[in-house]
């Protein structure tokens, strides 16, 4: 049983994610790991968390609200003998400094992954501007100079809340989810590719903001429970990356244990 083991929990405004790796560290060994709708956190410790070897630590990020943090730490605590620690956005941390009007106002869920994204982009070659994109409830587009410094994102509607807003706001549109085409042909299909094409496009944009900003070609990395489902219909070498967040709060942990 791993003595050092270390539970990441990322919490966004539709699933908590959670991971147990062995140890607190970028690389680590992932133990185990899974998901849960935010109605269902109160199953965790009796549940998927009951057979678990016990984390030495824990850190997460939570963006979904006071009230929901909170029925997370209950089941930590209750299951576990390690009090919950959240990451917040300051004004530097693990190599990316914050270029937000107020940096404690940024999401921590996109802090710590454009922090992740620059730990990886490190680990495979020199330095390069980074466009850090989040596919979950919402969409979040960010720009990382060459040096680690954000400067600037887009947040937009995710599918599911664009498909729910036109739906609501007109009298005709009330139809299942159609496939993504280049000439839609039907209403379902439609939809669909107008929304991917909406956040395919935003991102693109991104893309070529940091491009003529920083005169080269960004890193793109691309994360988020819903971003498979853009991936195909994306242009250029955007690197699909299940856990830009776990990774980052690996890298921001060991920085804080090898502070301490
Ligand atoms: N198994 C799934 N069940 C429901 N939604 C899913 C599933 N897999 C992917 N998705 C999509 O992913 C989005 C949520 O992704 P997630 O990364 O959990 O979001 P958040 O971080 O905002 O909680 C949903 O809006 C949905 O479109
Ligand atoms: C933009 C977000 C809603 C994304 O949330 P998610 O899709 O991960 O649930 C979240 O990062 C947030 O609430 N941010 C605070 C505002 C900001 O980053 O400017
Ligand atoms: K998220």
């Amino acid at each position: 049983m791993p003595r050092m083991a270390f539970l990441a929990i990322d919490i966004g405004n539709t699933r908590l994610k959670w991971s147990l790796f062995d140890a607190a560290r970028p690389g680590a060994q992932l133990l185990a790991h899974g998901a849960e709708f935010l109605d269902h956190i109160e199953r965790l410790a009796d549940g998927p968390w009951a057979e678990l070897p016990a984390p030495s630590s824990m850190l997460g990020c939570v963006v979904a609200g006071d009230a929901v943090r909170r029925r997370a730490e209950e089941q930590v605590t209750e299951r576990f003998d390690c009090s919950p620690r959240w990451v917040v956005s300051s004004a530097a941390e693990a190599g990316i400094v914050n270029g937000y009007d107020h940096p404690t106002r940024l999401g921590a869920d996109r802090w710590v992954a454009m922090i992740g994204a620059r730990h990886r982009m490190l680990s495979q070659g020199p330095a390069r501007p980074m466009v850090v994109v989040m596919i979950g409830t919402a969409v979040t587009v960010e720009a990382v100079d060459v040096h680690g410094r954000f400067l600037g994102g887009l947040i937009l509607p995710g599918h599911g809340i664009m498909l729910r807003a036109l739906e609501s706001g007109t009298a005709g549109l009330h139809v299942p989810t159609g496939e993504v085409r280049e000439f839609p042909t039907n209403t379902s299909d439609a939809l669909t590719s107008g929304g991917t094409y909406a956040i395919a496009g935003a991102i693109e944009r991104m893309v070529q903001h940091v491009r003529a900003h920083e005169g080269a070609e960004p890193a793109c990395y691309m994360t988020g429970g819903a971003a498979w489902k853009m991936a195909p219909s994306m242009n250029g070498n955007f690197e699909l990356v299940d856990g830009l967040i776990m990774d980052g709060l690996l890298v921001i942990a060991q920085e804080r244990l090898l502070a301490s």
